[in-house]
Formats: C-alpha cells, sequence, structure tokens
C-alpha cells in the first residue's frame, strides 16, 4: 500500500469506539477509506447507521478480498485475537484498539508481524489520543530514555477526580465513567489496575525494547484508596493519581510499576484531570517532556484509529526498534521504594519488612507511615492488597541500590516500636 491508496475496510465493533470512528471517517473524506462492513455480535440492536452495513458473520470482513485493513475495536480480547491472527493471515493490514488483547498475546502478535510483513497499529490503545506509542518508538533512542511517568487509565483518572474535588461517592464517579464511555465493559479492569498494567506492558516494548507479561510487573488501582490518604495528601500538598513508570537504573536494567502516587504540585501530571491522560518522559539533554490529551472516549480514540487508518497509506509499521536494532533492556527486580502505607491497624503492617519508617500516625480509624521497602518483598506479599490496608508511592518514589545507605536515616522500626509501646 502506498500513496493515496483506496483503504476499504472491515470494522470490528461499532460501541463507543467503533461508531465514533465510523463517524470520524465520513467527516475526513481525504482519507479515501470506506467501511465495506461492519461485524457486531447482537444484531438487534439499534444502529446509527444503514443495517445492510452490518453482519454477525466475521468471514464476511475476513475473507472478503476487496476488503484491505481490519479494524478491531471489540470488547472480547480472545475474539479479538482471534480476528486480528486471522486478518493478518489472510494478508489484511490490522488497526486495533484492544490492549488487553495486545497485552495477553504480545509475543505472538510480533511474530504474526514478522511472517507476514504486515502492519499491526494499535495507537489508540494507550493513552488514547496521545500519539505516545509511535513517539516511543520513532523518536527516543533506547540510551536516552532516562524514565516515563504517566497516567495511562482515563477512567481511574476521572474516578479520582471526581471523588477528591467534586466530592462524588466512588459508585456515583464510576457510573459516570461508564455512561460517558471511558470505562471498560468490566470497570474492575479500569478500577483494580488491569488496563494500565495491560498499556504499560507492551508501552514498555516501544520504550525499551522489553517484552513482559502483566505478571512481572508490581501493580495495584485504586480500589484500596481511602478518604483519609486523600486527607493527608492534601495535607503535604499532594495529589494521588494512579501512575505507570519505568526508570532505567545504572545498571542499565529498568525498575517498572504502575500504583497510585503522591503527585507534587509541581509534576506536570498535577494538571491531568478527568479521563485525561498525561505522560512525562525524561531523556538525556532534552531533560522533561509532557504529553497530555484525553485518553478515553469515543471520539478521541477514534482520532487516534484514525491515524493509524492514514498511516497505513503510506505502509507505516512498527519496526519495534528497542528489540530488534538496539540491546533490549530487561526489568529490574533490585530496587527500592518509598512508600506511604495506611491501614485500619497497625498489626496489618509488616514493620520488619521495611528497610526503615521515615514517618508514622495513628490516628482514631487509620494509622499511617511513611517507608522504604524492596521492590521484592513487595512483589513477593499480598499485605498490601488486603481490604483496610493502602499503599501509595511517595513522589520520588523509585532508589537505586546503591542510594540506599546514603538515604538511610537515624529513625529505624525499632524507633516506630518503641513509639507504640
Ligand atoms: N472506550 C474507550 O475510551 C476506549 C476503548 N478502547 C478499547 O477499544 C475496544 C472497544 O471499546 P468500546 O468501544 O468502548 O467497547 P463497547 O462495549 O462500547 O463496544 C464493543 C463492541 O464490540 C462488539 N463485539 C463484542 N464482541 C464481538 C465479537 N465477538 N464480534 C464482533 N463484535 C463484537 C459489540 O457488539 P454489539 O454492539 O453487538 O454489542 C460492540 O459493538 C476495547 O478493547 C477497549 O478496551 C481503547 C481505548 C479507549
Ligand atoms: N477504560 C480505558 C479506556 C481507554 O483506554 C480508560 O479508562 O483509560
Amino acid at each position: 500500500m502506498s500513496g493515496n491508496k483506496q483503504l476499504t475496510i472491515g470494522l470490528f465493533g461499532f460501541g463507543v469506539v467503533g461508531e465514533g470512528l465510523y463517524k470520524v471517517l465520513q467527516q475526513t473524506p481525504s482519507l479515501n477509506g470506506e467501511i465495506r462492513k461492519v461485524c457486531i455480535k447482537h444484531p438487534d440492536k439499534q444502529r446509527n447507521a444503514p443495517q445492510e452495513l452490518f453482519t454477525t458473520d466475521k468471514d464476511e470482513l475476513l475473507q472478503d478480498e476487496s476488503i484491505n485493513v481490519i479494524v478491531e475495536v471489540i470488547d472480547d480480547a480472545d475474539a479479538a485475537f482471534d480476528i486480528v491472527k486471522t486478518a493478518l493471515l489472510n494478508g489484511k493490514s490490522v488497526v486495533s484498539a484492544s490492549k488487553k488483547m495486545i497485552a495477553e498475546h504480545l509475543p505472538e502478535l510480533l511474530q504474526l508481524q514478522q511472517e507476514t510483513g504486515l502492519p499491526f497499529l494499535y495507537e489508540s490503545a494507550a493513552c488514547a489520543s496521545i500519539p505516545v506509542i509511535r513517539n516511543l518508538e520513532e523518536y527516543y533512542d533506547n540510551d536516552l530514555l532516562h524514565s516515563i511517568k504517566a497516567i495511562v487509565n482515563g477512567s481511574t483518572n476521572f474516578i479520582l477526580t471526581k471523588i477528591f474535588e467534586d466530592k462524588l461517592e466512588f459508585a456515583t464517579a464510576l457510573k459516570l465513567a461508564q455512561d460517558l464511555g471511558f470505562a471498560e465493559s468490566n470497570p474492575k479492569l479500569d478500577v483494580e489496575g488491569y488496563d494500565a498494567v495491560n498499556k504499560w506492558t507492551f508501552l514498555l516494548t516501544h520504550a525499551y525494547g522489553i517484552v513482559t507479561g502483566t505478571n512481572e510487573i508490581l501493580f495495584s488501582g485504586i480500589q484500596n484508596i481511602q478518604l483519609g490518604d486523600a486527607k493527608v495528601a492534601r495535607e503535604k500538598g499532594y495529589e494521588i493519581k494512579l501512575v505507570a513508570q519505568a526508570k532505567k537504573l545504572s545498571d542499565g536494567k529498568v525498575a517498572a510499576v504502575v500504583l497510585p502516587q503522591f503527585i507534587a504540585q509541581q509534576d506536570p501530571l498535577t494538571f491531568v484531570k478527568n479521563e485525561y491522560n498525561g505522560v512525562v518522559i525524561e531523556s538525556g539533554f532534552a531533560d522533561k517532556q509532557f504529553f497530555y490529551g484525553k485518553g478515553a472516549g469515543s471520539f478521541p480514540t477514534a482520532s487516534a484509529v484514525l491515524s493509524d487508518i492514514s498511516a497505513l497509506r503510506y505502509d507505516y509499521k512498527y519496526e519495534y526498534k528497542k528489540l530488534y536494532h538496539h540491546q533490549p533492556a530487561q526489568l529490574s527486580s533490585d530496587f527500592y521504594l518509598r512508600v506511604y502505607i495506611s491501614a485500619t491497624d497497625w498489626a496489618q503492617l509488616p514493620k520488619q519488612e521495611l528497610e526503615w519508617i521515615e514517618e508514622w500516625h495513628s490516628g482514631q480509624d487509620r494509622s499511617y507511615l511513611g517507608a522504604v521497602i524492596h521492590y521484592s518483598r513487595l512483589r513477593n506479599s499480598d499485605w498490601w492488597k488486603q481490604p483496610g490496608v493502602s499503599l501509595i508511592l511517595a513522589p520520588e518514589a523509585i532508589i537505586e541500590p546503591a542510594e540506599l545507605e546514603k538515604l538511610r536515616p537515624v529513625k529505624s522500626v525499632a524507633a516506630l516500636e518503641t513509639a507504640e509501646a
């Protein structure tokens, strides 16, 4: 495919993203793209498009030789993988928004792209309207990419904004995120951090050449954050956001986590509210750069799908430069995290697991402490995921082993035990 070639599209899914794309394409005649057929699941639903466009038979798209592009925007990861695989093997270029499917099948998808030589693009799958994949892929050299810190889930950011700024109840805020089309069909994916970590897996591939699974990354969502945590944050002049981050350590490995974090006022992520996403990239010589835009919703997501479709006109493919043309980085499990932990009961906090405690406070309803802990201690335990316990990263959370002793304070766990007694 090259130049202004006719793109004949088979579209899977006509929900928030699919219908958005249909409308956006109607307003983009210069693209030279036409939707030939739309495959959906429920034939009886009312649609805002001619009835003859729709089918429930996937082969009407996948086996149609006149269709040269498959756009897959459905909410079923297993069916999505089957569609994408068949489409590529049938010689069609593919655009997808299904981050869960991509995260679960990245090695197979990499192989399929190599075997077929066909484009498989998915810019909308991470941070929706922000062109983060193409930027990581094309612009930043592996050695110079010091860190990425990002809000990659619109729904949780929306919920946190609505709870802490507009004083809505959690359930009301979630319902609003669902009504506006931001949340996944199963909102547990958003709330418990699965969606954010899914996105983080393949962003790590484009940033550092790391091919990993979600089980290799420490993550949680916002499910355990309490109003009391927000009060502590406010007293310290911080906000709480669900943040995905990766930092290149001095041994060349990458520390990566997806956890709630206190965000200081001077951090650009402070400005990221509601369904917006933000990405702060720190690279050699350029210092900090900040990308900002809508991270969920019909038209913002459709705009990124449209950009991928448009890129097919000039045969754009991801080269996975960091993976195939550089020395890919590895994930590190040897670093420390500066954390804030709150609990309804001191006994829930395993003080022996902490390197040191920097502050503590015991209130009527909850106790909290600020501490430093080795990453592996958190990975290998689940006390911090239990009801009643919340774990939030401090603003500058990642500590390299070589820095640890320089930072170790005089106060220790023993001091807390004395205070308790
Ligand atoms: N909403 C957002 O802001 C964003 C969503 N995404 C991703 O995009 C994808 C779509 O999301 P969204 O549009 O919100 O989801 P919706 O729930 O709004 O729509 C899902 C669509 O998929 C169709 N569908 C489900 N299973 C099948 C199947 N086996 N074959 C054909 N069609 C099927 C449904 O059909 P029917 O209409 O008949 O029920 C529906 O049209 C998801 O992977 C999501 O994670 C990515 C970025 C942002
Ligand atoms: N549910 C997702 C949708 C976009 O990826 C989110 O809230 O970010």
